[in-house]
């Protein structure tokens, strides 16, 4: 029974290269045999040979009657414990051979037999080089004992070759095989187990085999020739015995040098492994290093990751929102094409309107330019013919020499005449002295004002530098303090006081919107003339311009002697108190006038009354029913407008436009489309067509002239005589002198004067 283990299937042309080294526990003895072995075979690799023959092996293989199964399994275990323990050993003396610088490896053969073990390994092996300790000599008899100890320290004890060739090996030959050592080969081998298996047939008792095998052995290493066996074995004994002396003397000082190499060898080992530890700790501590750093970037990388694991996450995020608001951004897409679609038909459309509209334009602006032009040419025409100016021998001739019967008033700043200029009927206003006003700022003034045109605004027609006299239309109906006065005993029905309001509001408010503003500043009824169909006309405008304040001043003193309350009750009383005219004191006299048609009472207390009236519900009783029978709602309406004009405070002004206009044009309106509310003839208006512009009177024989007037025939031929040959109404030049009857006004004339 028995087992080989621990050795790889060894190929035929390996084995040459393995020296087999048979060795036992003594770890000391075998490792010095070993380490022997590595130095005399140094180019071989070495197998650890270990014969492993445990006692309880032996006494359970005796038991043969017992099966395998039946062994105990402690012991079982213990085996394999020991087995283990033998491995370990033999991995010691592989690490020792590998530290020396030799390929090792073991071979374990378990058998209850040293030298059957061997003889199987041997042939299992194909074993051809084996080295065997000195202990194999343990199993020597008694009689050799006293050499024991000799042969203990004594090395290898056999050489096994088959091969010759092997003999002579470089190794061998630098290293001569010691007299005791014998190189036997493998058929050697076989006749050294041949006998020992034979001896171990006679002899029963282990101890006894064993040595008996081992003098075999060693007989047969060292003789080679055929003897007898008892003498054999003597001989072979003592010849076996001196071999040994001798080889071993020789050993000792061979291992005494080796011992001493070794031991330096040892050392060199000891410094080599120690700057290999140190290197090794050096290269540990770099190593280290080099985790560190390669952890802090793994780290990092770690960090960089969750970092981009994050964005990554976030991206994802994002991306689904991106994609809802995609598959939102889709369903809407049909919807925005529809809306697409008709944005653009719409913008179509647009552009045609657009295209069109510019063509429009493009024609405006080309009208607008001729008009322009046009109008430019008519502006130059009208306003570049220097503005009529007359002579004072012509003023003179025109109010007859300043005939006081042709005197038709007498103011502050100067009286009037009426006259007959360049065969027109004129009202000519003799101002006082210039005073500190230049004839060149007069002029100026005038001219300015000339420019100054509205239904309601009395007309400047020329001046007279010379008697700083101004020239104006002629109306016939006088003026509304004329009337106010009842000079002919007819009082003016509500209606045409409604009229004329209406028309005196509409002048200021022209004024007041004019560039610059125009401040009438004198505003009172005898600035306020009448036309023959009682239209009212505001005259006398810019008189502040026009009259030094020094004269005002001087004249002021006259007045206030001759008219004082009269004059003064229309004046702002803000414009008295700073002697700054506004525009909101135009709007005082205005309220003052009104409040005079409405009850033609007495100026002084006349705010105050009416305030009192008002209040006490009782107006009508200030009402002037002379007018007829005033709409007293109307009435009551106005009669607030005014008392709010003559407020002090401007704040509480009524608006002009928005407050007095639009409740004056509307009853004026009606008023003339009423029948016929003038019971006097005399106030029955003619229509105005009847009238001839420069006669102001109902025309006899009327003629149509080259600027589509129609006229008095005397008038117009007076006019015409004179050397004009401009239109008395428009101041352009005529395109001929020739006049046409008027036949059907004349008949309308007729028709209506027969109607009167
Ligand atoms: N263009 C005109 N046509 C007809 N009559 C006129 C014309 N201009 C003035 N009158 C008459 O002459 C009168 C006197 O006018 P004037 O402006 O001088 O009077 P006033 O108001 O007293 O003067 P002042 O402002 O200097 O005090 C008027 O009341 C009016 O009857």
């Amino acid at each position: 029974m028995g087992s080989i283990e621990g050795v790889e299937a060894v190929r035929l042309d390996d084995v040459e290269d393995i020296v087999y080294v048979a060795v036992g526990k003594n770890v000391e003895k075998s490792e010095k045999l070993l380490l022997w072995a590595a130095k005399n075979f140094g180019t071989k690799k070495i197998c650890v040979l270990h014969v492993h023959q445990p006692e309880n092996v032996k006494s359970l293989t005796d038991k043969k009657h017992l099966g395998n199964e039946s062994i105990d399994p402690a012991i079982k275990e213990f085996r394999e414990i020991e087995r283990q323990e033998v491995h370990d050993l033999l991995d010691q003396y592989v690490l020792t051979l590998f530290l020396a610088g030799v390929q090792a490896n073991k071979l374990l053969v378990e058998m209850d037999s040293n030298e059957k073990a061997i003889k199987e390994a041997i042939a299992q092996h194909k074993i051809k080089w084996l080295v065997m300790g000195a202990t194999a000599d343990k199993y020597l008899s008694g009689a050799d004992r006293k050499h024991q100890h000799e042969r203990e320290n004594t090395l290898p004890l056999l050489f096994l070759n088959s091969n010759m060739k092997a003999k002579q090996s470089e190794k061998l030959r630098s290293e001569p095989v010691p007299k005791a050592l014998k190189l036997i080969d493998a058929k050697d081998m076989e006749g050294i187990f041949r006998s020992f298996s034979s001896h171990c047939s006679v002899n029963s008792n282990p101890s006894l085999n064993r040595v008996i095998a081992r003098s075999e052995l060693t007989d047969l290493l060292f003789d080679e020739e055929e003897m007898d066996e008892g003498e054999e074995v003597s001989k072979t004994n003592h010849r076996m015995e001196q071999v040994i002396t001798d080889g071993r003397s020789l050993r000792r000082e061979e291992f005494g040098e080796a011992e001493e190499k070794l031991e330096a060898e040892n050392n060199t080992m000891k410094d080599a492994f120690g700057s290999l530890c140190a290197f090794e700790m050096i290269r540990r501590k770099e190593l280290e290093e080099l985790l560190a750093k390669e952890k802090q970037e793994v780290q990092k990388m770690k960090n960089q990751r969750d970092e981009l694991m994050h964005r990554l996450q976030m991206v994802k995020d994002q991306n689904l929102v991106l994609k809802s608001q995609l598959d939102d951004s889709r369903s809407m897409v049909p919807e925005l094409e529809e809306k697409i679609v008709s944005a653009v038909e719409l913008l179509i459309s647009f552009r045609e309107k657009r295209d069109k509209l510019k063509i429009e334009h493009e024609n405006a602006v080309r009208r607008v330019k001729e008009l322009r032009k046009f109008v430019k040419a008519d502006t130059e025409h009208l306003y570049g013919t220097e503005f009529p100016t007359f002579s004072f021998v012509e003023i003179n001739e025109a109010t007859n020499e300043f005939d006081p019967s042709w005197k038709i008033g007498e103011g502050r700043y100067g009286s009037v005449y009426k006259g007959i200029l360049r065969n027109i009927h004129v009202a000519i206003k003799m101002l006082p002295s210039y005073g500190s006003q230049s004839q060149l700022e007069f002029q100026r003034q005038v001219e300015i004002l000339s420019r100054v045109r509205h239904p309601n605004i009395l007309t400047l027609i020329g001046s007279c530098p010379e008697s700083r006299s101004l020239v104006y239309e002629y109306l016939n109906n006088g003026s509304l303090a004329d009337h106010l006065a009842r000079k002919d005993n007819t009082p003016l029905p509500w209606q045409i006081r409604i009229s004329i309001v209406a028309d005196l509001c509409s002048a200021l408010i022209f004024l007041q919107y004019s560039e610059p503003c125009i401040i009438h500043g004198n505003l009172k009824p005898s600035k306020v003339i009448l036309d023959s169909n009682f239209v009212a006309k505001l005259g006398d405008l810019g008189f502040s311009h026009l009259v030094p304040k020094s004269e005002d001043s001087a004249n002021n003193t006259t007045i206030c002697k001759n008219n004082a309350n009269e004059s003064l009750v229309y004046l702002d009383p803000e414009y008295l108190a700073t002697g700054k005219l506004t525009p909101e004191s135009d709007v005082y006299s205005f309220g003052i006038i009104l409040l005079q048609l409405l009850t033609c009472r007495p100026l002084l207390g006349l705010v105050r009354d009416v305030k009192c009236a008002l209040e006490k519900e009782n107006l009508t009783a200030l009402l002037d029913f002379s007018a007829g029978e005033w709409p007293l709602g109307l009435t009551k309406q106005l009669a607030y407008l005014a008392l709010r004009c003559c407020e002090k405070s401007w704040l509480d002004l009524p608006d002009l436009v928005s407050e007095i206009w639009s409740v004056l044009e509307p009853i004026k309106t009606s008023c003339i489309k009423m029948p016929p509310y003038l019971t006097s003839k005399k106030l029955h208006r003619a229509p105005s067509h009847f009238v001839c512009p420069i006669f102001q009177e109902v025309m006899k024989d009327p003629y149509i002239a080259a600027d589509g007037f129609t006229y008095e025939a005397d008038a117009i031929g007076g006019w015409l005589d004179s050397g004009h040959n401009t239109s008395p109404m428009t101041n352009l030049k005529l395109e001929h002198l020739d006049l046409v009857p008027n036949y059907a006004l004349h008949n309308a004339i007729q028709e209506w004067q027969q109607l009167q």
